[in-house]
């Protein structure tokens, strides 16, 4: 059987490596940093799939350097590295991995609100400074129970917080793009932005990135928030405007913030967000367990191979071009 040439620009899961390797020849890019792009553009010049990481920009160059390109996929649920219409017009599907990271992203997700409401990691740092014993200055968290959280983007992993914060007797607001019709279910009451930001105690941010979401949350949104405000980010960091996230930190415009995107991403050491003592940030690991991270590697392989051999991938961001060449 004929191999396909593939190119994968992060460092493969031995759970997908064989697999992949045993249908395609693998062009992978296994270190750290991201691919150099002359270099990418190279290997694209015979391939027909790719297999590609956050740092690449999928956009029209890349495209025209791609002619024999069939398929791309990612191993993640947000594609806005990826000109999706661009694609679109030359036929290539685009596969990704909604669903299957909803529980592990939701539980980072509702950890980060857990662990700045009790000062969980304040405490840690006295455990390991020595200052146990001193007890009368341990730092008072705030209860959860009967305050508001606002979610902001109420989809999968909206809804998975949802319903983790229900059971800590929180009430739960959301705004979405659209209302939702399983309100019922979800037990989530829906508002207008403005409406939720003025009322809630801690602010969930789960949307994705799109030409309306980046730069959602500016100096405008922070200064509508309560003071005592917690603010908790597991979406792409460019839908905060980070500098006015570290003025309004500073400020006492907010209380507090957890992280786990930033913009940019990584940051670096020297970086105004470091040194705020009412910020806990994470390095963008909403998705990392290794349950979790084989499953969307073996999704995404299964997009893959499925865009290789001419037939439907299981999930697609641009279903106008999924087809099957053998019954479509
Ligand atoms: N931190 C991490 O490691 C991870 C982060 N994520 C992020 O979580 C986000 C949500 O993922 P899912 O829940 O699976 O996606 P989803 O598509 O199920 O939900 C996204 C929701 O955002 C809403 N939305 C879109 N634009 C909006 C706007 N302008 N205002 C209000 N709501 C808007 C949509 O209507 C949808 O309900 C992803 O975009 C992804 O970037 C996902 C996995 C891991
Ligand atoms: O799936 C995503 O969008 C991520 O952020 C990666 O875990």
């Amino acid at each position: 059987m004929r191999k396909f040439s593939v190119v994968v620009t992060e460092k493969m899961l031995p759970s997908i490596s064989d697999k992949l390797q045993e249908r395609c020849h693998v062009r992978e890019w296994d270190r750290t940093d991201p691919i150099p792009r002359e270099l990418l553009l190279k290997w694209l010049a015979d391939a027909e799939g790719l297999f590609c990481s956050g740092d690449v920009q999928v956009d029209d160059e890349l495209l025209s350097c791609a002619p024999k390109l069939r398929v791309i996929v990612k191993s993640a649920v947000g594609y806005d590295n990826i000109d999706i219409e661009a694609c679109t017009r030359r036929g290539i599907p685009v596969g990704y991995t909604p669903g299957v990271l909803v529980e592990a992203t939701a539980d980072l997700t509702f950890g980060l609100l857990l662990t700045v409401a009790r000062r969980l990691h304040e405490g840690w740092d006295r455990v390991r400074a020595g200052k146990w014993e001193n007890n009368t200055e341990i730092p008072f968290g705030i209860d959860l129970y009967g305050k508001k959280l606002g979610i902001v983007g109420m989809g999968q992993i909206g809804a998975a917080v949802a319903k983790r914060a229900q059971a800590s007797g929180m009430i739960v607001l959301y705004t979405n793009r659209r209302r939702r019709r399983d309100e019922e279910k979800i037990q989530a009451t829906y508002v207008k932005l403005d409406k939720l930001l003025e009322e809630s105690d801690f602010v969930v941010v789960l949307t994705p990135l799109t030409k309306e979401t980046r730069g959602m949350f500016g100096a405008e949104q922070f200064s509508k928030m309560k003071r005592t405000a917690y603010f908790i980010n597991a979406a792409p960091g460019a839908i905060v405007d980070t500098d006015s996230l570290v003025q309004a930190l500073k400020d006492g415009q907010i209380a507090y913030a957890a992280l786990d995107v930033t913009d940019p991403e990584p940051l670096p050491p020297d970086h105004p967000l470091l040194t705020l003592p009412n910020v806990f940030i994470t390095p963008h690991m909403g998705s990392a367990t290794i349950e979790t991270r084989n499953r969307m590697a073996l999704l995404a392989v299964d997009n893959l191979l499925a865009g290789l051999e001419g037939k439907r991938l299981p999930t697609c961001v641009n279903e106008s071009v999924n087809y099957s060449s053998e019954t479509d």
